[in-house]
């Protein structure tokens, strides 16, 4: 299976955004990749008060990315956005997996919520605007396990080892908007520790650069295999690297290591 981590400067114009996302997706798919993993808030990253109205499933992003699914013939993570629930205040921030022939083959909505003060730093309250997710959920891609994650959640190792072991994912993803601020010490160093004690390939695709309101993200999307070593990565700015990931590996490390299996607790 190959996997395309792409790596975006989203902002304030949606369809902008989309555009530019399209064009990553487009480039992935002529580098062959049979999966795509988009960063998250991949169609809007801007001022709140210019944010479009939140949408269902099956709204402008939805049918956006379901229709370049498609007409690419790839498998796509479709990192997340602002999907209307039921709380009239609050969206939730969902990501969307599209099979090759761009139906929906599952939703996943971010558990972990960003609410972080940090003086002088990083100030955010995600929780204000958006309603947490309550449901792990890994997807079959073609054989392959995937868990999905976003962002934040990526601190909370007792999901990924849900993923891993209930859910029995290969695969974990991230679409992500890590800040700068964090991302700079915390970003790989838990990527691959993730990796590393889930015996999992980790994919994390993220976003880069300048964002309005004075938002800075790290960028530095990756690919991780399961003994923790960074098989790609993609530079400062939008791009993408494309990797092929070998299942062999992983049952070997497994068998070798056999930590998930000498697990007590
Ligand atoms: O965990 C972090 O340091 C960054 C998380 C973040 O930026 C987010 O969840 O949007």
């Amino acid at each position: 299976m190959r996997v395309a981590v792409c790596q975006l400067n989203s902002r304030h114009d949606r369809e902008a955004n989309l555009a530019a996302a399209e064009s990553l997706i487009d480039r992935a798919a002529e580098a062959g990749a049979d999966l795509v993993l988009l960063p998250e808030y991949v169609d809007y990253l801007g001022p709140g008060a210019g944010m479009p109205a939140p949408e269902s499933v099956d709204g402008r992003v939805g049918s956006f990315f379901a229709a370049a699914a498609r007409r690419r013939g790839v498998w796509l993570i479709a990192g997340s956005f602002h999907e209307a629930g039921p709380d009239p205040d609050r969206t939730w921030n969902t990501t969307l997996v599209f099979d090759r022939s761009g139906t929906l083959a599952a939703a996943y909505r971010k558990i972990h919520l960003y609410d972080v003060e940090i003086p002088g730093r990083v100030s955010y309250r995600e929780s204000a605007t958006v309603a947490p997710g309550d449901q792990p959920v890994v997807v079959d891609v073609e054989g392959l396990r995937v868990g999905l994650t976003i962002c934040y959640d990526l601190r909370f190792p007792e999901l990924y080892r849900q993923l891993a072991t209930v859910g029995g994912a290969q695969l974990l993803v991230v679409p992500a908007a890590f800040m700068m601020h964090t991302g700079r010490d915390h970003w790989e160093v838990l990527l691959r520790a993730r990796a590393i004690e889930n015996q999992c390939f980790v994919a994390a695709a993220g976003q880069t650069g300048d964002h309005e309101p004075g938002r800075t993200c790290y960028g530095r999307s990756m690919l991780v295999d399961p003994w923790g070593t960074v098989l790609s990565q993609v530079p400062d700015g939008p791009g993408l690297a494309v990797t092929d990931i070998d299942l062999g590996c992983l049952e070997r490390i497994r068998v070798e290591l056999p930590s998930l299996a000498n697990r007590r607790l």
